[in-house]
């Protein structure tokens, strides 16, 4: 999946992409990092085909339908209850099953009958997210699935996410938490001056800038 020297203007002209070309690696976690309003919402947004057509240099990105994309802060409330709702998410892609509470993520077991305005934001999130993981569909779009969440539930988050890499999904992912990534079949991308600064695996951005540790290495990059 790659995007090659791809420019692009917001509405009010100002230049947020210049030449950006960068590759996402199939079958792997993509970990999409930058600082606050670099433009990481927004290229998922173009990756996805909502906010607008995709452009021509977006080449081997499955079409809307296969794309799974939790987004940030998505409006997800009404009378619908916990497992009614993921249940709905699972029947889409996998009506067969019968999707039973039982599947249901452990921390969500005990609310599966709860109606979802009668939740917690971070619980909502957690709703949307396992909704999204029930889906099948082969690339999977996370923005900041982690934020907002206490830590411990964060863990959580981050081992649905892998267990969609273990069978083989694509997975781009932003985030400005890196506690509780894994690095192994993680490629990272730094979006920073309009552009992709680095891109590899947290192996290479580590010994690129002798940083121990990821969160080290990325703030030693000039993002
Ligand atoms: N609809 C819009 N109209 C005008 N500007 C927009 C619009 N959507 C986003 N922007 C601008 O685009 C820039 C990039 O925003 P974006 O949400 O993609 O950043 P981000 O890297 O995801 O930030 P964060 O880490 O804070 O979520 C910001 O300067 C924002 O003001």
């Amino acid at each position: 999946m790659q995007i090659d020297n791809f420019s692009y203007q917001l509405p009010d002209g100002r230049q947020l992409f210049d030449h950006l070309t960068a590759t996402f690696e199939p079958g792997k976690l993509n970990i999409l990092l930058g600082v606050n309003g670099v433009g990481k919402t927004t290229l998922l947004d173009l990756i996805a085909g909502v906010s607008e057509q995709r452009h021509l240099p977006f080449t081997g990105f499955p079409t809307m339908q296969r794309i799974a994309y939790h987004m940030q802060g998505a409006p997800f409330t009404g009378t619908a209850t916990v497992f009614e709702t993921i249940k709905m998410m699972a029947d889409l892609d996998r009506p067969a099953e019968n999707f039973q509470v039982d599947q249901l993520p452990e921390n969500l077991q005990v609310i599966a009958h709860t109606r979802l305005k009668d939740l917690s934001g971070g619980q909502r999130q957690l709703v949307l997210l396992a909704g999204v993981c029930q889906l099948e569909r082969d690339l999977y779009l996370f923005d900041e699935p982690e934020s907002g969440l206490d830590v411990k539930v964060a863990v959580a988050v981050i081992d649905q996410i892998k267990q969609l890499v273990a069978r083989g999904k694509t997975v781009i992912m932003t985030t400005h938490q890196f506690r509780n990534l894994p690095t192994e079949n993680v490629h990272v991308l730094v979006l920073a001056g309009q552009c992709i600064a680095f891109s590899g695996s947290p192996a290479e951005l580590m010994a690129e800038t002798d940083a121990e540790t990821l969160e080290d290495a990325y703030l030693k990059t000039d993002a």
